[in-house]
This record gives C-alpha cells, structure tokens and sequence, in this order.
C-alpha cells in the first residue's frame, strides 16, 4: 500500500478543496447546467442509491473489479495504491452515489481523487473506465428492478448517464492540475538550471569575475546605451580601465603557478572591494583585469582607478608566513563619439602599457577629445 496516495482516497472526514482546481460556485453551476443537472436529480440520485446501491455496493464494486482487471493497466493500481484502498473508496463512492452532487465538497472530493491517481501513475483511461463500469452496473441493475416500468427507469437512466458525464468531467479536471503543476515545476526547475548554466558560462571561475566574452558583450552593450545616452538623446560618458599585474611572472617564478592564481584572485578581490556597486568587473586575460565605467567622466575614472591601484598596493597577499606584496598597472580611457569598443580598449591597453614604460605601479589615461590633467602617479598621455 502506498501511504502518500491512501489518505487522499480513503480518508472519509477530509474535505477536499474544489478552489484549488478552478472550480468557484459559478464555475460548478456552469458545469451543471451544461450537463443539465438540476434540482430535481437529486431525488433521482437518493432513489438510484436505495433502489441500486444500498447494501450491493460491495458487491457491485467487485463484479465491476473482476471485469476491469483484464486491463493490463490495473496492475499499476494493485502496485501504487492497492487493491483495497482502491475498491474501498470505489465503494463509498457507490454509497454516496450522487449525493449533494452540487455541492464543493462533492466536485472536491471527486477532483482529489483523480488528483490522487495522477499521483499515484495510474492512467486516466483506468478511472474513466470506473465510472463506465459503474454506470453499466447500475443501468443493469435498475433495468433488471424496472423491466415492466420504463416511465420509472428512463428518468432514473437519465440521472445515472448525467452523473457519470459529471464524474468522467471532474476526473479529466481532476488531472490536468497536478500535470500543470509537474510542468510549471520542471518549468522551474530548468529556469534554474538555464540561470545555473548561464552564471557559470559567464563566471571566470578562479576570480568569480565576468569572463572575456560576457565582458565583451557587456560592453558592447554599455556603449551602443552610452551613444543613445541615457534619455535617448544625448551621448553619456563612459569609461574603461585596463588592469595588468606588476612582474607577475617573477610570482608565478618564485612562488608557483598555485601561489600566483592565489595572487589573481586576491587581486581581483581587491578591484572589486575599490569599485562602485554598479561597475562592471571582468577577467580580460591572465593577469589583465578590465573596469567598465558607466556614467563616468574620466576625472572621475582616474579617481576609482587610483583607490583600486592604492588598495592593492596596500595589501599584500598574506599566505601561511609568505607576504607577497603586489602593485598593478592601470590604464584609462574614455569612450568618444561613435567610437566602438575594440579601440576603446586598445587605448585603454596602450595606456596601460606606458604605464608599464613609466615605471609600473601607476594609472595613466588615454587622451580623451576635451583633455584632463594629471594628479600624483597619474599622468594624461598624448592622444592615443
Ligand atoms: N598563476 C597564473 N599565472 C598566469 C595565469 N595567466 C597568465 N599567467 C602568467 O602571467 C605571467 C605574465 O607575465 P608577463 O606577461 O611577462 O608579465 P609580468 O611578469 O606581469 O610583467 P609586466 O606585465 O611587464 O609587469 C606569465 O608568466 C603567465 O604564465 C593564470 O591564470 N595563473
């Protein structure tokens, strides 16, 4: 017996929730009216019960068993929820046949039950295969009583034949919602996996940084919005700066390869302690970090650019008792009009390389069209 699916179709004191499948009252008498069942069946459905179901209901569900377990399917029932939990809901169903069947509780209890077979794997065919058995069992049963009253058997058939299309109508309901739900779960759960996959294609993943080409779309992205300018008329200004490690390779000579990615991700750690919330940091090669700058001037460029090369300066690398003291190099440069982003970051790169020439350890930036000035370790080179 499987005990997540008996509770649902055996416990008799629990009220099943018809809202939960879409059904409100004016969903239900919708359903009732299409299918023409109105007041007057449910003396019709109280006479069904004591002329066809009162004390034969066992024995109705067990001739109606016999002849469903030639369905190779019905094995699944025997295997997920048991015979016995099986006929003894059928059986009560046969007892309250039809009863208040206008009511919540009746399209609730109905709506779980087929909620309870999706659970339980059991094909939809099985229960609708029920409901026909069931309604040939009593047809047969109350022609057999009414043989020579057909004005009695007809109106009752008519009841019986209505019913069954509610019950058949409220199994299909009954199993779209948990198939919904399953989709709406395997929905999300590739959402997550997709968002997963997608981080991980786009994370370096010894720095946790961008890597190369989502920087590169990045900024691809930045610069067509900073051409636009933000409110679609005017260009705003943009800024890129080009990191690259001092002497990385005497760290990597000296300490390791192992010791040097320590340096890179300390370093990366340390760039994106200095940067505002809202610029973008990536992994531009080996030691080459890059910094886009959105909204940003290159004074105050060279200002960010500073506090990140300081912030590195001032803190080494602190392993086991090694202190490995790093500086960067930086270069920087402005977006001009109509420019795209490969010149972008090559006057960027060659910033970073005079940088390199000067001395190391210091930001220069590239010439933008309006000319800045220069301030401690910075320096504004010749045009670009
Ligand atoms: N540990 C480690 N080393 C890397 C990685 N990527 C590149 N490198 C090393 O970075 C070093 C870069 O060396 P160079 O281009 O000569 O530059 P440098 O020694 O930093 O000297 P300058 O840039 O001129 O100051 C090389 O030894 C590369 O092998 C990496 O992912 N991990």
């Amino acid at each position: 017996m499987n005990e997540r699916h008996a509770p649902y179709l055996m416990d008799t004191k629990a009220t099943f929730d018809c809202a939960t499948f879409g059904f409100d009252n004016a969903r239900i008498q919708e359903a009732l009216s299409v299918l023409g069942l109105h007041a007057e069946h449910a003396k019709l459905a109280e006479r069904i019960r004591s002329e066809a179901t009162e004390g034969e209901a066992e024995a109705l569900v067990h001739s109606c068993c016999v002849a469903l377990a030639r369905e190779r399917s019905f094995a699944l029932i025997e295997r997920s929820m048991g015979i016995e939990c099986f006929t003894q809901t059928w059986t009560r169903h046969l007892r309250d046949y039809g009863q208040d069947f206008d009511t919540p509780k009746y399209f609730g209890e109905r709506l779980a039950i087929a909620a309870a077979f999706v659970r339980a794997k059991i094909p939809l065919g099985i229960l609708q295969l029920q409901h026909s058995l069931t309604q040939q069992a009593l047809i047969n049963n109350l022609s057999v009583k009414f043989a020579d009253d057909t004005a009695t058997l007809r109106p009752l058939i008519d009841c019986i034949l209505k019913l069954n299309s509610l019950d058949v109508y409220l199994s299909a309901e009954g199993y779209r919602l948990p198939q919904i739900d399953e989709l709406r779960k395997a929905l999300t759960r590739l959402r997550k996996e997709t968002s997963h996959w997608h981080q991980e294609a786009s994370t370096d993943q010894l720095t946790g940084l961008m890597r190369y080409n989502t920087l590169m779309e990045t900024l691809d992205h930045h610069i067509n919005m900073a051409h636009r300018g933000h409110d679609g008329r005017s260009g705003s200004p943009l800024c890129v700066a080009m990191i690259d490690l001092d002497f990385f390779k005497k760290i990597n000579d000296t300490h390791g390869h192992v010791v040097g990615d320590f340096v890179l991700k300390h370093v990366a750690g340390r760039i994106q302690a200095a940067v505002r919330d809202f610029d973008m940091v990536g992994r531009f090669g080996g030691e080459e970090f890059v910094i886009i700058m959105t909204s940003t001037h290159l004074e105050l460029a060279k200002v960010i650019a500073e506090r990140i090369r300081k912030g590195v300066m001032e803190t080494p690398l602190h392993l086991k008792e090694l202190s490995i003291p790093v500086t960067i190099s930086v270069g920087v440069a402005m977006l001009r009009p109509g420019e795209r982003k490969e010149t972008l970051i090559e006057r960027a790169d060659k910033a970073m390389y005079k940088a390199k020439e000067a001395g190391r350890n210091r930001v220069m930036l590239a010439k933008d069209t309006g000319g800045t000035g220069d301030t401690g370790d910075s320096e504004t080179l010749p045009e670009l």
